[in-house]
């Protein structure tokens, strides 16, 4: 489609949104984290052109500027279904550039010291890390999957249940010590990594981040998926969510002085709330991905 024939069909309320779900955009306009939400007054301030859709989704109107493609319009009804997908396919293709420019700059800044992702278990350290390590360039390393497979094979519950916590916690230490010493990792850690203040010192050869995510929302993704593979919040009776509320908010009790001491926190509620967003479930991981960076980048900055 001619990009001015696109431009009068969609009106006056385009916004570009590269942060959140492509299907789910009907938050406020905020100035986003990493910077990029346009609509109709900034691109005129800013002089924009509307992109051809026919080019590259990289197509640069000025020297050195990149230029965005419009996502969401105002009247639904004006847009074409092959456009709402094109532009969802130009959109993920952005936030991905702009995720890995971001890594870009925060790797150079890191000298190749890992990240280690702590937080409650379904917190999304697995997720987002392999978001983190691809854009970085990093090896993605889950420590559960590291000391199975240092103990033979076992899954963690099988661990817990014939060896004890005890048994799991050591070998897990022994796990975050290994990889201390190796360069360039993303590291999931274990939910409960935390408590063992050994742990810290291993894990602060690195840059440490704390994925902060609601009680309510880490309950429902693992009951979702089921309590079995998370020996602490499985029990025989009950409903998988109430069961994992009731362990996480236990635990959570216990463990949030140690999250504190990560050398930088993403929270997920605030980092909805600055994007305009009421439901956290629209974060995308490459959104909490861009947020970790942008906080590591102000740890490392001294901010
Ligand atoms: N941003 C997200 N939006 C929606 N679902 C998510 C998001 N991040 C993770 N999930 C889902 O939540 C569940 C837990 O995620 P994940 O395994 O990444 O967490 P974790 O912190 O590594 O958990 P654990 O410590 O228990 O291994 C998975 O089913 C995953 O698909
Ligand atoms: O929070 C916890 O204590 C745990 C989290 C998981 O990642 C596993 O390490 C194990 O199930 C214990």
């Amino acid at each position: 489609m001619h990009s001015k024939s696109m431009e009068a069909m969609c009106g006056s309320t385009l916004q570009f949104f590269p942060w959140t779900g492509c299907d789910r955009i009907g938050g406020k306009p905020h100035a986003a984290v990493g910077g990029m939400m346009l609509n109709l007054s900034i691109r005129k301030k800013s002089g924009m052109n509307w992109i051809d859709l026919s080019k590259s989704a990289c197509t640069r109107t000025s020297p050195g500027q990149r230029k965005f493609l419009v996502l969401s319009h105002g009247r639904k009804d004006c847009l074409e279904s092959s456009t709402i997908e094109l532009g969802n396919l130009y959109a993920s293709f952005d936030k991905n550039c702009l995720l890995k420019r971001k890594a870009r700059e925060v790797a150079s800044c890191l000298n190749g010291r890992c990240i280690f992702l702590v937080g409650m278990m379904g917190s999304g350290k697995t997720t987002v890390g392999k978001v983190l390590a691809e854009a970085l360039g990093y090896s993605f390393v889950d420590s559960d999957c590291y000391v199975e497979q240092a103990i033979g094979g076992e899954s963690v519950a099988q661990i817990f249940n014939q060896y004890g916590e005890k048994f799991f916690r050591d070998n897990e230490s022994e796990a975050l010590q290994e990889l201390s010493l190796m360069p360039q990792q993303v590291v999931a850690t274990g939910g409960g990594a935390v408590v063992q203040p050994i742990n810290w010192h291993y894990m602060k050869q690195g840059v440490t981040v704390y994925l902060d995510v609601p009680l309510d929302t880490l309950a429902r993704r693992i009951a979702a998926v089921g309590t079995y593979s998370r020996p602490l919040l499985h029990f025989d009776s009950g409903d998988a969510y109430t069961a994992a509320f009731v362990g996480l908010f236990t635990l959570s009790k216990k463990r949030s002085d140690a999250y504190a001491n990560a050398d930088a926190r993403v929270s997920l509620y605030h980092l909805a709330a600055n994007l305009g967003l009421e439901d956290m479930c629209d974060l995308t991981p490459i959104a909490i991905a861009m947020e970790v960076l942008v906080q590591i980048g102000k740890h490392l900055k001294g901010k």
